[in-house]
């Protein structure tokens, strides 16, 4: 349970998507639900691409994440959203160091011991792009699950959560180099392979609660479980906008 009071680790649809390979996650463009089992919430809006194989798992079941049972690294990401008039924009950045350097994210990192999500949250946007933020305008907006079988060290969860309001200007630091990009022109090539299957959505006022299974070259998703996960940001899926 975070502190905003937002419901813990709850897999409410428990479709699992597998993806052949790499290369056909990448170039696919429609997904076919396939039910296995006695029912299945399929990925909002369907998830797009063709050489995927999709299987359920334990359907019905709600699972509730007990952190301190988790062997992962505890993480957060914010996303922070600004409309000037030309539409929206968020504010992201070129990781300068540690896992996913050259990559572009939301501010955010690792909880310290003892710290809630929210407090890491604010602690790490303004370590990392200078801007201060009330606690309360942070709006929790789901936990992903990040697993890298073959380099299990990389594995992390991290709370997601998305502030309209701060205090400051953004500026670069030696962990992010921030910039203002426009919603429905978010280069998400550049991101984390998984961000194209969840992120448009929160970016759009959802909430995502998902686990992702990264493939052996440890940068593509191999599957996925969960809920809020359209994949309209995959390379190659036509954008509907924000
Ligand atoms: N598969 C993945 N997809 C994604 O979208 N973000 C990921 C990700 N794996 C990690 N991240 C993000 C979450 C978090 O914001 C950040 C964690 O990276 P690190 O563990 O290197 O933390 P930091 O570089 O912030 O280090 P600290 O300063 O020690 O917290 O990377």
């Amino acid at each position: 349970m975070n502190s905003h009071g937002s419901s813990p680790w709850r897999l409410r649809c428990s479709t699992i998507i597998e993806i052949s390979s790499a290369a056909s996650a990448r170039s696919t463009s429609r997904l076919r639900p396939v039910l296995r089992g006695s029912a299945m919430v399929p990925p909002q809006h369907a998830c797009h691409g063709t050489s995927v194989r999709h299987f359920i798992g334990q359907t019905g079941r709600v699972t509730t994440r007990d952190e301190s049972k988790s062997q992962h690294p505890a993480v957060v990401v914010v996303y922070l959203v600004r409309d000037d008039g030309s539409g929206p924009q968020v504010l992201l950045g070129e990781k300068r160091r540690g896992l996913g350097t050259g990559r572009l994210v939301g501010p955010g990192g690792k909880r310290e011991p003892g710290e809630s999500a929210v407090e890491t949250a604010v602690r790490e946007v303004f370590e990392e792009v200078g801007l201060r933020i009330d606690a309360a305008d942070l709006e929790a907006r789901g936990t992903l699950d990040y697993r890298f079988p073959y380099r299990p060290s990389w594995s992390q969860v991290s709370d997601v959560f998305v502030c309209r309001r701060w205090q400051g200007t953004p500026s670069g630091s030696d962990e992010l180099v921030p910039r203002w990009i426009p919603v429905d022109a978010v280069p998400y090539d550049a991101m984390w392979d998984d961000a194209g299957y969840w992120l448009p959505g929160v970016l759009r006022g959802g909430s995502v609660r998902a686990r992702f299974s990264f493939a052996e070259d440890n940068a593509s998703v191999a599957g996925f479980t969960g809920t809020g996960v359209d994949g309209s940001g995959r390379p190659g899926v036509r954008r509907t906008g924000a």
